[in-house]
């Protein structure tokens, strides 16, 4: 029943559905897996001796006394507190958490940038994580930040886990591994993979070079948007979220955990792989989104709707109907709408976009947004269509149109955004990109009726 993966040594369980893809579906289910028969303690969560001598350990994802409260039981060969130095800081200078403002750095501002290249350094999960906004606060746990990735390297005896943070991967180029204390996620673009706060993972090139986007929530955890009057169905459904099945390895070898906590690094040593959790229970997972499952509603009459018609996932704030982030989903679909402007609208909003191009084309940016370039329009700046998109939709004859070819997503949050040292110098700025709003004309000469 349990096979062996290809990467070191994991002994992976059989899925729920007696396939061996590897995942279990539904979005916040209660899961159980275990990749040795019997490894799971049934009826109850601490007997007092675990089957295989394993050690029973809680991991809390939520307040104890949430509603829902999010946790996972783990049954592993030995308890993660098994750590042999103390922690001692190190320096990740690319990576940045919020309130994180540069006295030199200008952040209101309508911002574009070209892809991030890759360079010749070998770069890995940690080493290769460049923060380009921060927003609102770490320690309160309230915002986010906004990172790309590059990484051409796996760690190999290296570990990781964010105390501050859920981390949303958005993968534009190359497949990575997310070998994860509850088991395997691979992911490639035109996917995505969520790392809830606190689990334990390494990350493994499949294929490289690899860059992607990161939504660092500081905040309470993605959730599923209300579906208000669409009711059950479209959208993002819930069967496509997709956690692993339980997987592990038991390997002795001097390694090393890496801690993000309150913005700061920490690392210790242990001498063993702390993927060693051969059962587990819960509803705290990390799972993987195919984008491709997304089925967007839209205005199939006239006019454009609001964006977070596109909401894929929300983390919500303590404000109802107020987000702390939405993760947005522009995605291939038809167009429609009769006598209607449809590209967005010309727009200032209270929340701050943060975008990325997984590949293709915008419809409000038929320039210059390319695959891997990000945007940023900030708190209550004004943006919109530049002068082709806004020509060319209010020209064009609008029979039934499919956006083809296109994925882009945005990451909006309710706080600002300041920009990074990094994004503002180092990363490739588009100088010019105010200037796609230069040559908008203005038509208006009294006349009405004028096009
Ligand atoms: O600015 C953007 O391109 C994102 C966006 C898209 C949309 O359809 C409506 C509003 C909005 O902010
Ligand atoms: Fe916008």
């Amino acid at each position: 029943m349990n096979r062996p993966t290809d990467t070191h040594n994991f002994v992976q369980a059989t899925s729920a559905t007696g396939t061996t893809e590897g995942y279990m579906p539904g979005f916040g289910n209660d899961f159980e897996t275990e990749a040795l028969p019997g490894a799971l303690p049934q009826g109850m969560n601490s007997p007092q001796k675990c089957n295989y001598g394993l050690y029973g350990e809680q991991l809390s994802g939520t307040a104890f006394t949430a509603n829902p409260p999010e946790r996972t039981w783990c049954y592993r060969i030995r308890p993660s507190v098994k750590h042999s130095h103390r922690y001692e800081k190190i320096d990740l200078s690319y990576w940045k958490s919020a309130p994180c403002v540069d006295p030199d750095v200008i952040s209101l501002g309508q911002y574009r940038w070209d892809a991030v290249p890759h360079s010749d350094e070998g770069l890995t999960w940690l080493t290769g994580m460049r923060t380009m906004t921060t927003a609102g606060d770490v320690n309160t746990q309230v915002g986010m930040a906004t990172h790309i990735y590059l990484v051409t390297q796996s760690m190999e005896d290296d570990y990781f886990f964010s105390a501050d943070s859920e981390m949303l991967v958005v993968p534009q180029e190359g497949r990575l591994r997310f070998a994860t204390e509850l088991g395997i996620i691979d992911v490639e673009p035109k996917e995505i993979a969520i790392l809830p706060r606190g689990l334990v993972y390494r990350v493994e090139v499949l294929e490289g070079p690899c860059r992607g986007f990161v939504c660092e929530n500081y905040g309470q955890k993605f959730e599923l948007p209300g579906r208000g009057p669409i009711g059950a169905n479209c959208m993002a459904n819930p069967r496509d979220f997709k956690a692993p099945i339980a997987a592990f390895e038991d390997r002795d070898a001097p390694s090393t955990v890496t801690v993000k906590w309150c913005g700061q690094f920490h690392t210790t040593k242990i001498g063993h792989s702390p993927l060693d959790v051969v059962a587990w229970h819960g509803n705290y997972v990390p799972y993987k989104y195919d984008l491709r499952t997304y089925c967007p509603v839209g205005a199939i009459l006239f006019d454009h709707p609001d964006p977070s018609i596109f909401t894929v996932l929300t983390a919500p704030s303590g404000q109802p109907g107020t987000a702390n982030i939405d993760f947005v989903l522009f995605r291939e679909r038809w167009m429609v709408a009769e006598n209607t402007f449809r590209p967005p609208w010309y727009h200032k909003n209270i929340m701050s976009e943060l975008m990325g191009n997984i590949y293709g084309q915008y419809d409000a940016k038929p320039q210059g947004f390319v695959p891997g370039g990000m945007s940023l329009h900030n708190m209550m700046l004004p943006h919109g269509p530049d002068k082709n998109a806004f020509e060319g939709a209010s020209n064009s004859n609008l029979g039934p149109e499919k956006l083809d070819n296109t994925m882009s997503f945005m990451f909006e949050t309710r706080f600002p955004q300041h920009l990074t040292g990094f994004a503002a110098t180092e990363a490739p700025l588009q100088d010019d990109y105010i200037d796609c709003w230069e040559d908008i004309e203005k038509k208006f000469d009294g006349t009405p009726g004028k096009k």
